[in-house]
């Protein structure tokens, strides 16, 4: 199944910079092993924000659920979800 998940980070401005550190390259570790799996298909940066635009492609509902809420900036993010399904002028047999 694929979802299209926004995601808007707000740390606090007033975060230890090393606490900062710690979890970016934590979600960048566990964002890069969720990606090479298949599960994290895509991530794009919102230009002008700190946020981005992904796609997941996960077996449901509950392992999307699963997935997002161990991400390390998950407390620190706003997440909106829309389920994907094929639209019928795809040309792409990829999608599903
Ligand atoms: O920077 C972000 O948008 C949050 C994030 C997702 C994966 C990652 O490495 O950072």
């Amino acid at each position: 199944m694929l979802f299209h998940v926004k995601m808007i980070v707000k740390l606090p401005v007033d975060m230890d910079p090393g606490k900062a550190f710690k979890l970016k390259a934590d979600e960048k570790e566990l964002a890069q092993s969720l990606m090479r799996e298949g599960k994290w298909r895509h991530l794009w940066r919102i230009a002008g924000h700190y946020a981005n635009y992904s796609v997941f492609d996960v077996a449901s509902v509950q392992e999307l659920h699963d997935t997002l809420i161990q991400l390390p900036l998950f407390p620190y993010m706003e997440i909106e979800v829309n389920a994907l399904c094929r639209h019928p002028s795809s040309v792409h047999d990829d999608d599903r």
